[in-house]
């Protein structure tokens, strides 16, 4: 068999990796595929940047068209990033009958059915397990591992450089932006980081695991969204205080065969499994109807990892090639969705709110969570020092997210509440 020929489409962190385990794991990929594996060519935009990896003069290209219409190449990677200019790269790479390996989110979340179709049509592979939680292998253990369950949660961590942040402010007590520069400096941060701190990043690996963890084709829209830039560290603070941690977490719950997508701040119980996932790592949690409960840890940014689930691929690809299959692993989803209403989402809530420090305050706060029908768990008032406020914090049992939309838009109107300072969902109880 002769070799196998790989064209990528961009050269940065995650491509420098891709060309590192390539070269450094031969013995391996040629053990696995029957053959070796080189790289032929890559596209970027830059052929005199420097690089991570000492390259061949003629392996950089400024033209796509020496990467997507060789008859030589047999897989195309995509490590650029980008989405519309992508997407036809993608299209032409697979209309010539090569297979296709991408690590990008934002075009799966979005155009992902489109190009699974048109893989298919063409009978290649289109494999994208870079995508969601960068090295962890969650989309082939929820499509493989688990093919035989009926997945009713996932929980996750999934964005690594909001991770880094939240875990660095909280134990470190280090400022956003200084943090957040690291996070870029250490390559974890997309090119334009507000994806990541506005919780975009998360909700399109939650659109692509809820997709496939559920059968249901669930597009980006259908994902609630909330970043970290508004959590203060009074909010960190409160949340140590009441025993828990805060983390950005997507969920995707199906109950019956209605689900809700979310990724919010989130506060944990300190003792939940996912509130020990510090830094880049990434986590996702998965129950299944017979399975019970499983979790995947591991690291979900950075060069070499998501490389790992690239090249993991590539031998899928040459695997399914060996067996004459390429094309066939794509199955449309099983199941119409149907997203729950504000009224069926249920979950608890942390609200801190400043009010004016007045006699009979705190008692018509009371009353108006009983008229909403939202009743509460825990609350503390704190006189706020050198102003006539106080501070109340509250986390409360469940209620639908309607009833406390409408608390709030209550409270919102009150002339003795000042501001509602911050929200955020509680999932789990703390032990007592
Ligand atoms: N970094 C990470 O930890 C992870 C990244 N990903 C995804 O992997 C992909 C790549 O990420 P990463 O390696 O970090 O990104 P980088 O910015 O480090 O690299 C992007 C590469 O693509 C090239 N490129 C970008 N746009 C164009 C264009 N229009 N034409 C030609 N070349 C282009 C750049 O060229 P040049 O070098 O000349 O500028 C660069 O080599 C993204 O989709 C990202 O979301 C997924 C999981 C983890
Ligand atoms: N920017 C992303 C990179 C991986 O997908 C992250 O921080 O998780
Ligand atoms: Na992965």
């Amino acid at each position: 068999m002769k070799g196998i020929s790989v064209g990528l489409l961009g050269m940065g962190t995650v491509g420098c990796g891709v060309v590192k385990i390539v070269e450094n794991h031969q013995d391996k990929l040629i053990h696995q595929i029957g053959c070796p594996v080189s790289v032929k060519k890559a596209l970027v935009k830059d052929l005199h940047k420097e690089r991570s990896v000492s390259l061949q003069p003629d392996l950089l290209t400024l033209h796509s068209e020496e990467v997507l219409d060789d008859p030589e190449i047999d897989v195309v990677i995509e490590v650029m990033g980008g989405v519309e200019d992508t997407r036809h790269y993608i299209l032409r790479a697979l209309q010539n009958k090569k297979h296709v390996v991408t690590a990008n989110k934002d075009l799966m979340a979005v155009y992902g059915s489109e190009l699974l179709a048109a893989a298919a049509e063409n009978k290649c592979d289109l494999f994208y397990e870079a995508s969601v939680a960068g090295g962890i292998p969650i989309l082939r253990s929820l499509v493989d591992g688990l093919a035989s369950d009926r997945i009713t949660k996932m929980m996750g961590i999934v964005n690594g450089t909001t991770n880094f942040i939240l875990t660095k402010m909280d134990n470190e007590g280090s400022p956003y932006l200084e943090v957040l520069k690291e996070a870029q400096q250490l390559g974890f941060a997309e090119a334009d980081p507000t994806a990541d701190v506005d919780g975009l990043d998360a909700a399109r690996k939650m659109a692509i695991l809820s997709t496939l963890g559920f059968s249901m084709n669930i597009e980006l829209d259908d994902v609630h969204v909330k970043g970290i830039s508004a959590i203060s560290s009074e909010d960190l603070q409160y949340s140590k205080k009441l025993g828990y941690t805060m983390k950005l977490i997507g969920i995707a719950h199906r109950e019956k065969e209605k689900v809700e997508v979310s990724v919010q701040p989130t506060l944990l119980p300190k003792e939940h499994p996912l509130a020990n996932v510090q830094n880049e790592f990434n986590a996702v949690y998965v129950y299944g109807e017979a399975v019970g409960e499983t979790m995947f840890y591991g690291p979900g940014a950075g060069s070499l990892p998501t490389a790992t689930a690239i090249v993991s691929d590539l031998v899928g690809v040459m695997k399914n090639k060996r067996l004459g299959v390429n094309g066939k692993s794509w199955v449309t989803p099983q199941f119409q969705k149907k997203l729950k209403e504000k009224e069926e989402v249920q979950a608890k809530h942390f609200l801190r709110i400043h009010v004016k420090d007045e006699v009979g305050v705190l008692s018509q706060i009371t009353n108006i969570f009983s008229n909403k029908g939202v009743s509460f768990e825990k609350i503390l008032q704190l006189p706020l020092k050198e102003t006539a406020l106080s501070e109340v914090v509250v986390v409360t049992h469940h209620a639908s997210l309607q009833l406390y939309e409408n608390l709030l838009d209550e409270l919102e109107k009150l002339d003795y509440v000042e501001e509602i300072k911050s929200s955020y969902r509680v999932e789990g109880e703390v032990a007592v």
